[in-house]
């Protein structure tokens, strides 16, 4: 198969594994941390430097690409690896959700969504099957099936309604896909914050045996403790040796928690995009690098950190940069954070294998100062 899990160890005393991610562009320690490359690019950093703060695998938007530069233009240009220069691993969101979340006056039908730009308001049209040839054009290790995206909160009725037309969607990306690209599709498990739902969808979409699951319709707004609630039950319902994808998470503790309930994979703009607006995250705590308390701190973001900006620049420095507006200042806090998250994962991967994971938990949560 193109994508695959290897599970290396069951955790003990919670649902974590630990495991190798095979795919056509490297294997990836799982669980992961996937940084966002939404418009082909980890905003302000060069794949040489995604691949220095340790990460193996991206993720990219159709629905950026659909729109600019086109995903006829990226598979001129030798597909999406080719075109940003970058040789491991991509995962691309269908646009099922970024259609809903983006997109302006959006139409559904059975066919597909009607929508109007972000960018320059034309009208666009997605459906499965053309979210799919654009998945194939970029040439992404990971599709994702084309899904509809409820609201949060809806209607029980909504919520099943939309489910019903996700799984039909679902059976015309596979048919849509070639054998080989089949062998890359993850579907999306979807159902709302209803139990009786998100039973009935993962039955549908598992019924397709397909190489992953994805559980969709979380990190929407919700309380962290209905997510996890969902995923306490949800979770249990995916095959055991497939990988588990938790999209749009997250913040270091929902990842850990999100660990313990089984889940390999994730995904967040969170830790790019605080960084652009001057917030650090490190082992105590996030720091407002922004805040006038940094201006006289000469010392490192996180003591503890490996990465570039840690071992070369200052608070102070980096605050300077902020205020000033220095493109240099985004960059560096992008490398911290983004490096902050693969080592909090790289951590995660060892406690598992030392059976230890509750309690790193525990040390991780009272560092960072939750509850
Ligand atoms: C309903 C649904 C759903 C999921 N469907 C697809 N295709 N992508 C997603 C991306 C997400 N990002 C976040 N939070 C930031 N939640 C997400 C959920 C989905
Ligand atoms: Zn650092």
């Amino acid at each position: 198969a193109a994508v695959y899990l290897e599970i290396l160890k069951e955790d003990s005393r919670t649902k974590a594994r630990l495991g190798k991610l095979h795919t056509p562009h490297g294997t990836i320690e799982t669980p992961v941390f996937m940084p966002v490359g939404t418009q082909g690019t980890v905003k302000t950093m060069t794949p040489e430097e995604i691949k220095e703060i340790g990460a193996g695998m991206i993720l990219s938007n159709t629905y950026h690409l659909f729109l600019r530069p086109g995903h006829e233009l990226v598979r001129e240009a030798g597909g999406l690896h080719r075109f940003m220069n970058w040789d491991g691993a991509i995962l691309t969101d269908s646009g099922g959700f970024q259609v809903f979340s983006l997109g302006d006056m959006r139409t559904i039908r059975e066919e597909g969504v009607e929508f109007r730009s972000h960018i320059d308001g034309s009208r666009q049209f997605l459906s499965p099957e053309i979210s799919m040839q654009v998945q194939m054009s970029l040439g992404s290790d990971v599709v994702m099936a084309f899904d509809e995206c409820a609201p949060y909160p809806c209607t029980h009725t909504y919520a099943k309604d939309s489910l019903e037309r996700t799984t039909r969607w679902l059976k015309r990306c596979k048919e849509t896909l070639t054998t080989t690209d089949k062998q890359s599709l993850f579907g999306i498990v979807q159902g709302g914050m209803f139990e009786d739902l998100r039973r009935q969808s993962a039955a549908e979409i598992t019924e397709l045996d397909l190489p992953g699951y994805a559980i969709g319709g979380l990190s929407v707004g919700e309380p962290k403790d209905i997510m996890y609630e969902v995923l306490d039950y949800t979770v249990p319902l995916l095959p055991r040796e497939k990988p588990r994808y938790l999209m749009g998470v997250g913040s270091p503790d929902a990842l850990i928690e999100g660990v313990m309930r089984g889940i390999d994979m994730f995904d967040c703009v969170l830790p790019t995009r605080i960084a652009r607006n001057g917030t650090a995250l490190t082992r105590f705590g996030k720091v407002i690098v922004r805040n006038a308390g940094s201006a006289r701190d000469f010392g490192p973001i996180d003591p503890s950190c490996d990465c570039y900006t840690c071992r070369n620049y200052s608070r102070a420095y980096i605050r300077h940069l902020l205020k000033a507006e220095e493109i240099l200042g985004l960059r560096l806090m992008s490398i911290h954070n983004l490096r902050y998250l693969q080592i909090l994962m790289h951590e995660v991967r060892e406690a598992i294998k030392e059976d230890r994971l509750p309690e790193y938990r525990e040390k991780c949560f009272s560092d960072y100062g939750y509850e």
